[in-house]
C-alpha cells in the first residue's frame, strides 16, 4: 500500500506555511537587515531586535524599569524594540524632551485614549499647545494655593481615622475581617497604601469633579460610575439630565487601566483590537478603561446639574478659553477632568506611600525630619501643616525628593519620536521617526550624579552632591513641553501630607527585612506597605 496522497491539502498547507514565513521575514527580519535607522549595532535582547512583543511582555509582567535597568549595565544605549532605543544618560533628557526640539509623543499614548483625547494623550503639537495653554495657568503656584482647603479637609478626615486606629491599637484590638489592622505592643499595624489612595482620590475627586468620593470616611475604595456610557453621552447638551450610576472600586480600575495601557501601548496598533477582543487580561483592562471614563462622565454630569460658586479644578477648566475665546465643550471638559483624576491620584498616593516606607525603614532620617517639623510647627495648634511653613523646610524637601528618586513613580522611559532632520543624542545620530526614551529609574541611579550608594535612602545626599548634576538628572515630573503640568499641586500635596503625618505619628515597618514589592504599569506602584504606627508626644 502506497503512502496516502495529501493532494490539494498538502499544497495548501505548504502555501500557508510559506506565506506565513514570508510575512515574518517581511515584517520582522527585513527591517532588521535593512536597518534604515542605523540602530542594528545597538545591544539589546535578541527578540527585541525583531518584534515589539518582547517589550509588550516585559511591560505586562510589571517590572519593566528593573529589567531595562539591568540591560543598561551593557551601556548607555539599549534597543528595546525594533524601533525603540533607550538612552541612560541624564544629558539626553535635554535633547529628547526639551522645548523646541520638535519631538512628539509616540503612538504608545494612543492606548491611553478613552472618551476623547485629553492633554496627556494628545499627540498633535498644535492640539496639545491649545489645551496646555488653557490648562497650565490653573496649576500655577498662585492658583494651586486656592486648592489648599480641600487638601486640609481630606487630610483632617484621614487623621481622624488614623487616630481611631491608634486608639484601637493601644487597646490591643483588631479590625474586622478584611480591614487588615491589629494592635500589639502599643502600636497599630496596618497597610498604609489603601489609605493614601483614599486620601489622594478624595482630594483630586473633590478638585476635579466638585465632590469627593468619600473614600477616607468610608474607609473603602468606591465611586459612582455611569451605568451606560452611551446613555450618559446622550445627555450631552442637556445639563439637567440625570445619569444612571452604579458603584465601582475606582482605585482598582485605575490601576488596571494603567497596566493595560502601558503594555498595549508598546504593541503595534494592528494587534491592539485583536488583543482587546480575544485576550482575557487585555479585555479586562479595556473594561476598566471604559469604567474609568464612566466615572468622569457621571461626576461631571452631576456637577453640571448643580451649579456652584466653588473654586476648584473643574470651575477653572469651565472658565478656561482658547485663543479664539472659546471654552471647552462638554466632551473635552469631561476628558480633561478625567485626565486630572488619572494623572493626579495614584501618582500622589504611590509617592506618599513610598516616602512613608523609606522613612519607616530609616529611623534616623525620620527623627531628623521630625526635629525639623517640631521646630517649624511646634507652636501651631492646627494639626494640619500650612503650605506657608512647609515650603521652607529643606529636610522635608530632601526626604520627599529622595523617595521620588529611589521609588520613581514615573520610572519608565517616556517614548518620543525623533523629528524631521534627526537628533544627535549622547554622541549618536538618530534619524527622523526613531522612538527614543530616557528611563528615569536608571538615571535616578546614576553614580556620577548621586554617589556610589545609589540604592540607599539618604536625604543628606541632596545637600552633599553637585546641585547642577542633581537638577539635570532628577526627573520625577519629566521635562520640556510635556512635563507634568500638575507639579505644583503634587508638591503642595506631598509637603502638606508628609509634614502633617510625620509630625503627628511615628512609623516602623512591620517586616523591615522584606523587599518593597512594586508592580509597574504606566506608574511604578507599591503593592502594599505594612507599618506600625503610634501618636507622637507633641
Ligand atoms: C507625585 C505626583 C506626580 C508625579 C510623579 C507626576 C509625574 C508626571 C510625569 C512624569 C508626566 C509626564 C508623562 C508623559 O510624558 O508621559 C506627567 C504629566 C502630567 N501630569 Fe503629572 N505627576 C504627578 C502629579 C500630578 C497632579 C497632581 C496632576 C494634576 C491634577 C498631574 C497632571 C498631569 C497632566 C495633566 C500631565 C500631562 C501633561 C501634558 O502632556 O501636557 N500630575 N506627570
Amino acid at each position: 500500500m502506497g503512502l496516502p496522497s495529501f493532494g490539494f491539502g498538502n499544497d495548501y498547507s505548504t502555501i500557508v506555511l510559506s506565506a506565513g514565513a514570508l510575512v515574518i521575514i517581511a515584517v520582522h527580519v527585513l527591517p532588521y537587515l535593512v536597518d534604515t535607522r542605523g540602530i542594528r549595532t545597538i545591544p539589546g535582547p535578541w527578540f527585541a531586535k525583531f518584534t515589539d512583543a518582547w517589550l509588550g511582555r516585559v511591560a505586562a509582567r510589571g517590572h519593566r524599569s528593573e529589567v531595562v535597568h539591568k540591560l543598561h549595565k551593557q551601556g548607555t544605549f539599549v534597543r528595546l524594540a525594533p524601533n525603540h532605543v533607550s538612552i541612560a544618560d541624564p544629558d539626553a533628557l535635554q535633547t529628547v524632551y526639551a522645548h523646541g526640539n520638535g519631538s512628539l509623543k509616540s503612538n504608545f499614548y494612543d492606548a491611553f485614549v478613552s472618551i476623547h483625547r485629553g492633554v496627556f494623550n494628545t499627540r498633535d503639537r498644535a492640539d496639545h499647545g491649545r489645551k496646555r495653554k488653557i490648562i497650565s495657568h490653573i496649576f500655577s503656584l498662585k492658583s494651586v494655593l486656592e486648592f489648599e482647603p480641600y487638601i486640609r479637609l481630606h487630610l483632617g478626615e484621614l487623621l481622624e481615622q488614623w487616630d481611631k486606629l491608634v486608639e484601637g491599637g493601644k487597646k490591643g484590638l483588631s479590625g474586622k475581617e478584611g480591614e487588615g489592622w491589629f494592635g500589639k505592643d502599643e502600636w497599630v499595624w496596618f497597610d498604609c497604601l489603601p489609605w493614601y489612595n483614599y486620601l489622594a482620590f478624595d482630594v483630586i475627586g473633590d478638585l476635579s469633579f466638585g465632590s469627593p468620593f468619600g473614600m477616607v470616611k468610608a474607609a473603602k475604595d468606591i465611586a459612582p460610575v455611569a451605568r451606560s456610557q452611551t446613555d450618559a453621552m446622550a445627555t450631552y447638551g442637556n445639563d439637567k439630565a440625570e445619569v444612571d450610576v452604579e458603584y465601582f472600586p475606582a482605585v482598582r480600575i485605575l490601576n488596571e487601566r494603567g497596566d493595560y495601557s502601558a503594555s498595549m501601548g508598546v504593541l503595534p496598533p494592528w494587534v491592539r483590537p485583536l488583543l482587546k477582543k480575544f485576550h482575557p487580561w487585555y479585555r479586562k483592562g479595556c473594561t476598566s478603561t471604559a469604567n474609568l471614563a464612566g466615572l468622569a462622565i457621571a461626576a461631571v454630569s452631576k456637577r453640571l446639574r448643580t451649579p456652584t460658586d466653588r473654586v476648584d479644578l473643574l470651575s477653572k477648566l469651565q472658565q478656561g478659553k482658547d485663543d479664539e475665546g472659546k471654552p471647552m465643550g462638554r466632551p473635552e471638559l469631561t476628558a480633561e477632568a478625567l485626565t486630572q483624576l488619572i494623572a493626579g491620584s495614584d501618582t500622589t498616593s504611590n509617592s506618599s506611600c513610598a516616602i512613608t516606607y523609606y522613612l519607616a525603614l530609616n529611623p534616623k532620617a525620620q527623627s531628623k525630619l521630625q526635629e525639623e517639623l517640631d521646630e517649624a510647627l511646634g507652636h501651631e495648634d492646627d494639626p494640619i501643616a500650612s503650605s506657608e511653613i512647609v515650603k521652607r523646610l529643606p529636610y522635608l524637601e530632601a526626604s520627599i525628593n529622595e523617595a521620588l528618586r529611589l521609588h520613581s513613580p514615573s520610572a519608565i522611559g517616556l517614548p518620543r519620536i525623533v523629528p524631521e532632520g534627526g537628533l544627535h543624542v549622547s554622541g549618536k545620530f538618530f534619524p527622523e521617526g526613531t522612538v527614543l526614551s530616557v528611563p528615569s529609574y536608571t538615571i535616578h541611579r546614576d553614580p556620577e550624579t548621586w554617589g556610589n550608594d545609589v540604592e540607599a535612602y539618604r536625604p543628606e545626599r541632596w545637600f552633599e552632591q553637585d546641585q547642577v548634576g542633581i537638577q539635570k538628572t532628577f526627573n520625577p515630573f519629566s521635562y520640556g513641553p510635556r512635563a507634568c503640568v500638575g507639579k505644583n499641586l503634587a508638591n503642595l500635596e506631598l509637603q502638606i501630607f508628609i509634614a502633617t503625618i510625620f509630625r503627628r505619628y511615628t512609623f516602623v515597618l512591620e517586616n523591615p527585612g522584606k523587599h518593597f514589592d512594586t508592580l509597574e504599569g504606566f506608574l511604578r506602584k507599591p503593592v502594599s506597605c505594612r507599618v506600625g504606627m503610634k501618636r507622637r508626644e507633641v
